[in-house]
């Protein structure tokens, strides 16, 4: 029997699990969103099957419900559901970076047909928006489940082979797990990375060279600084409690390593790096050189093998020879970004037109 999905929000995440949802035959996808121009976007580019301008409607009509709008507006969204007669059964989902104000106000949800299943897909871009969406978007990436206590494995599972095509691999958390493990890898990681190019650009007034001397380090670190203001900024202040905490626990320990500068302390200040050094190289068995690069290409790939020998072909015919080249993984194995440094802003220029001709998304870093 076909399956009815209402996604509410199809911008970067909504969009692309809709293009995976819609590769299911027995799906029919009904697309809502505030904004008409993605909607618009979304019928021309048949990313779902039927578009709405009426949520409350559509959704007393349909098996699945997906939220994908910001944090807050999805928070929203639960206080409207919980105004609704469902007459028959529905499993909704969400996507939201954050889950403790998500399941606070699932909590609140009190009708009998209605079952709510947390989800946060572990992957995402720089990027925002319909036109961002990307099929592979979330291959061999993790997705945590956080179910309200009234969802059954059944539908556990009925929600699991629903996004399927993603080619994710599942995993269920409470919301605290999940909130203050992803606070530490990926929310406050991203209010250092603004920190640390803020730092920069109030630095730049003495130095104004300070931007063609920024190479690959500080580049790496603060890579995650170029991603959507408006979606960090809902998710910070969503997530306020936790973020504080580690705000808190990172002021006192920059604090502690003042005092070791202070006091000349250099055994405990190399003890410091050392162990961190091998705690990330134990994340990573990987290793890549620091080269600095001051021309760079970023283009976004997945299938990496592949990617990488294409876009070189694509350079050695404009002629364009490669200082650096290096994948940025977004996931191992499968997507990420191709830092391709080039000598001169020509090359960049040129790798950047050439490559967009064939297909490719990049950004330009100098
Ligand atoms: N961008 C990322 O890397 C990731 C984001 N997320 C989560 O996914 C959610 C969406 O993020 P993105 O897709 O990146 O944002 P986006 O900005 O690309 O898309 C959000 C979409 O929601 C629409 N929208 C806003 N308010 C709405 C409402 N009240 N009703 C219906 N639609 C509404 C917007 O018009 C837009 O099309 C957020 O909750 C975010 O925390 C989760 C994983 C990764
Ligand atoms: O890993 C990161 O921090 C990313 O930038 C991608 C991302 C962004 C938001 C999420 O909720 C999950 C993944």
């Amino acid at each position: 029997m076909t399956k009815k999905i209402l996604i509410v929000g199809l911008g970067l995440i909504g969009a692309s699990l809709a293009i995976n949802i819609k590769k299911q035959e027995d799906t029919y996808l009904i697309g809502y969103d505030t904004d008409e121009e993605t909607l618009e976007y979304a019928q021309v580019h048949q990313i779902v099957n039927e578009v709405t301008t009426k949520f409350t409607e559509k959704i007393t009509d349909v098996d699945y419900c997906l939220l994908a709008a910001p944090v807050s507006k999805t928070v929203d969204l639960i206080k409207q559901i919980q105004q609704i007669s469902f007459n028959r059964p529905i499993i909704i989902t969400d996507v939201s970076s954050v889950k403790q104000p998500i399941m606070d106000a699932v909590a609140r949800l009190d009708q009998p047909n209605v079952s709510f299943i947390g989800g946060h897909p572990m992957a995402g871009s720089h990027k925002k928006g319909i036109h961002a969406a990307k099929e592979h978007l979330f291959e061999n990436a993790l997705y945590i489940l956080t179910p309200d206590t009234n969802a059954t494995d059944e539908q556990m599972e009925a929600l699991k082979r629903l996004l399927a095509h993603t080619k994710s691999s599942f995993l269920q958390l409470n919301p605290t797990e999940h909130d203050e493990m992803t606070s530490v890898i990926s929310h406050f990681p991203h209010l250092i990375a603004s920190s640390l190019v803020q730092q920069a650009k109030k630095w730049q007034k003495k130095h104004d060279r300070i931007p063609h001397l920024a190479a690959g380090g500080f580049r790496d670190i603060t890579r995650i600084a170029s991603s959507n203001p408006a979606m960090w900024q809902d998710i910070f202040f969503q997530n306020k409690k936790i973020i504080h905490h580690l705000l808190t626990d990172w002021i006192n320990e920059m604090q502690d390593l003042q005092k070791l500068l202070t006091n000349d302390d250099r055994t405990t200040m190399y003890d410091y790096l050392k162990q961190a050094k091998e705690y990330r190289d134990g994340l990573d068995a990987r290793k890549r050189g620091a080269l600095p690069s001051f021309y760079d290409v970023y283009v976004d790939i997945f299938d990496q093998t592949g990617a990488l020998l294409k876009v070189v072909s694509i350079l050695a015919e404009g002629d364009i020879s490669i200082k650096n080249i290096e994948i940025l993984e977004i996931r191992e194995g499968i997507t990420g970004v191709l830092r391709v440094s080039l000598m001169t802003q020509k090359q960049q220029v040129n790798a950047h037109q050439l490559l967009t001709k064939h297909g490719y998304e990049t950004m330009l870093q100098e």
